[in-house]
């Protein structure tokens, strides 16, 4: 992907397009690892590792999922989650709400900051500072946050997901130690999901955002079209009746691609115009992948992962661009059917 930064944002603001019309997403900055054998200076520990997320977000979902699947989430002081407020505004993401004029009242408030030492922190913003105070880029959900060392180990989910697959395994109930995602044991299941993420990345994760965020017809359908071309390549691969993407079991290619599906009929067809088709109505594997997942999968880790209020009031309030009423529309009728529809 491009590392291209396409504008100046000091402030966290909400200029999404560069000046061709074309949504481009930042490199991450963050980029180490908490290792199990101690090999780099992020040693897993109790009491030192803290997940932030926003419940809207598709990428911070990512690392939420793994963190319950792992049961990393049933060991205290593991790796306390910390969400934002549903707002994304011009000061970024915020752990107490907006209070001005235009915004005051807006966003569903999350679960606020409890690390010890940083309580009063208002805006993510204020954690990346503290970690490099010549930070200049976007501030970006998800991040682990080192309470012993005061910076950002990783905020960039696809490498947080990967390490929560091991890293902790010393600490967490030995049911869940040898479950992972990306499994090193079987190198050509890793060549699979690696293939599956080449094209879903850009072409649907990525591809929602670079629909809805485009500011030029072309730009748009450019976008717009590839989307829908590998959603048809995903109903084609489920179509043999499997019930997950590779290997015949759960993988990171069924969770990198779940928080975008289960984003798409509640928001995506409407606010990012994604609206070829409806998840519900035109691919009727892929809607059963994703039922079955939420519904059945991991002792809850998709369903209790996802707020479907505070994704629709995130996407419909933040980007005035698109939306400038911030009117949260009140369908679809059922953001998730049941399995048996
Ligand atoms: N590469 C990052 C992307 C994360 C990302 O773009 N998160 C968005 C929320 S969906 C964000 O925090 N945006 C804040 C901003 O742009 O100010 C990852 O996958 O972790």
């Amino acid at each position: 992907m491009s590392t291209q930064t396409t504008h100046k944002h000091t402030d966290g603001s909400t200029k999404w397009s560069s000046n061709d019309g074309r949504f481009r997403r930042q490199e991450s900055s963050f980029r180490n690892f908490i290792t199990k054998d101690g090999n780099s200076d992020f040693k897993p520990e109790l009491n030192r590792y803290h997940l932030i997320c926003a419940m809207a977000c598709p990428w911070a979902h990512r690392s939420m999922i793994v963190r319950k699947l792992k049961g990393i989430d049933k060991v205290k002081g593991l790796l306390p989650l910390h969400t934002v407020d549903s707002l994304l505004g011009p000061e970024g993401w915020t752990f107490v709400p907006y209070d001005s004029e235009e915004l005051k009242g807006l966003g569903i408030p999350g679960t606020g900051i409890k690390i010890p030492g940083h309580e009063d922190k208002k805006r993510i913003r204020e954690l990346y500072l503290t970690a490099n105070p010549d930070y200049k880029d976007r501030c970006t959900v998800p991040i682990i946050w080192d309470n012993k060392l005061n910076t950002v180990v990783n905020n960039e989910s696809s490498e947080i997901i990967r390490m929560l697959n091991t890293c902790f395994d010393d600490f967490i109930d030995p049911k869940y130690r040898n479950l992972t995602f990306y499994p090193e044991d079987d190198k050509s299941l890793q060549k699979e999901i690696d293939g599956l993420n080449e094209w879903i990345y850009p072409c649907i994760n990525n591809g929602v955002y670079k629909s809805g965020f485009a500011t030029k017809q072309d730009a748009y359908e450019e976008s717009v079209k590839p989307l829908f071309e590998h959603l048809d390549k995903v109903e084609k691969i489920l179509s043999d009746g499997r019930d997950y993407l590779a290997g015949g079991r759960l993988t990171e290619a069924d969770i990198r691609l779940f928080t975008t599906i289960i984003r798409f009929d509640p928001v995506y067809v409407g606010h990012f115009k994604c609206n070829i088709k409806t998840i519900r109505d035109g691919y009727p594997h892929i809607h059963k992948w994703a039922r079955q997942l939420y519904w059945k999968e991991g002792d809850g880790a998709f369903k209790d992962t996802t707020d479907f209020e505070s994704i629709k009031a995130h996407y419909y309030q933040s980007h005035p661009q698109i939306n400038p009423t911030r009117i949260v529309p009140a369908g679809p009728h059922l953001y998730i059917l049941p399995l048996d529809k």
